[in-house]
């Protein structure tokens, strides 16, 4: 098992910069606060300064809580560990247990460490007849851990749990995570830093009112959204050649991407978050949430 959480759970791919997240300008102050300064200078941050050891994300789909759990682990330069909750009941049947209190004990070899759990909701959920007996025990036992790296004055260990239904989870677990941060859609002009990075490595003629015209077309998208929107529109210059020519073309003949891709790619990708699930979150926030002042 402590072999399979280096390989599996362990994240060894690229870090990640606080300027590869757009916008979210509050979460990533908050984090950088009660965060990453803490896990670089524990001999600092202690007593009535010491970190919170949990920290909850929310907020729609695709809006970089992934991305943010990487950038902590790489710029407090920890170990990242990345599992999805659901996969402690579906993947490893009756071994999830085992996996939480394994998972802890490699993530204090390893410290300072970073357990980043993706839909936390799936485990932390208000107990109901129906549960299983393997979840509640699942359940019981990542408390426990929570409670006893929450406890552990030397422990440099921070969770991150990250969910898009947070009114799903119970009062215990929330109480839990001390700090709850909201992940909202990104905001016009975080928008235009997604298009203006994801299109820096390709050939295109958009000036900087194309993008602003796009940007004032996608009030609603996602960050996935924004990525999906700009890969289909990628295509566009290749769907433009002729079927025979792909075979011999060389790369420079591909033409550059336009305004009018992306006006035909916004027919094809649309915003996957409703304005009613948007309202969730914000009442969830106001009542839950750490907000800025
Ligand atoms: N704020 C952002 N800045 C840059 N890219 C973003 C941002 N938000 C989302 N993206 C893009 O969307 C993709 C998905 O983001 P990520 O996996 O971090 O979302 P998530 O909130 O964890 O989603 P889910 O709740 O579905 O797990 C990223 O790989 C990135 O390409």
């Amino acid at each position: 098992m402590v072999e399979l959480i280096s390989n599996e759970i362990m994240d060894h791919g690229p870090p990640v910069a606080w300027e590869d997240i757009a916008g979210l300008e509050f979460a990533k102050k908050t984090i950088k606060e009660i965060v990453v300064w803490p896990m670089l200078r524990p001999d600092i941050f202690t007593g009535l300064r010491g970190p919170p050891k949990g920290l909850l994300l929310f907020g729609p789909p695709g809006t970089g809580k992934t991305l943010i759990g990487k950038c902590i682990a790489s710029q407090s330069k920890s170990t990242f560990f990345s599992i999805s909750a659901s996969s402690l009941t579906s993947k490893w049947i009756g071994e999830g247990e085992k996996m939480v209190k394994t998972l802890f004990a490699v993530a204090r070899v390893h410290q300072p460490a970073v357990i980043f759990m993706d839909e936390i909701d799936s485990l932390l959920c208000q107990r109901s007849e129906q549960e299983h007996e393997s979840s509640r025990r699942i359940k019981t036992e990542f408390l426990v851990q929570l409670d006893g790296v929450a406890t552990g004055e030397d422990d440099r260990i921070l969770v991150v749990g990250a969910t898009n239904r947070p009114q799903e989870i119970d009062e215990a677990a929330r109480r839990r995570f001390v700090k709850r941060l909201y992940i909202p859609l990104p905001e016009s002009s975080a928008r235009q830093q997604i298009i203006c990075r994801l299109l820096m490595k390709q050939r295109h003629n958009l000036a900087e009112d194309d993008v602003t015209v796009i940007c004032s077309k996608t009030e609603g998208y996602s960050g996935a959204d924004m990525a999906n929107l700009c890969r289909e529109a990628a295509l566009g210059p290749i769907r433009r050649l002729d079927f025979n020519d792909i075979q011999n073309i060389s790369e420079d003949q591909v033409q550059a991407i336009d305004l009018q891709d992306f006006l035909s790619a916004l027919k094809q990708v649309k915003a996957s978050v409703s304005s009613q699930d948007l309202k969730l979150y914000l009442d969830w926030n106001q009542k839950f949430g750490s907000w800025d002042v």
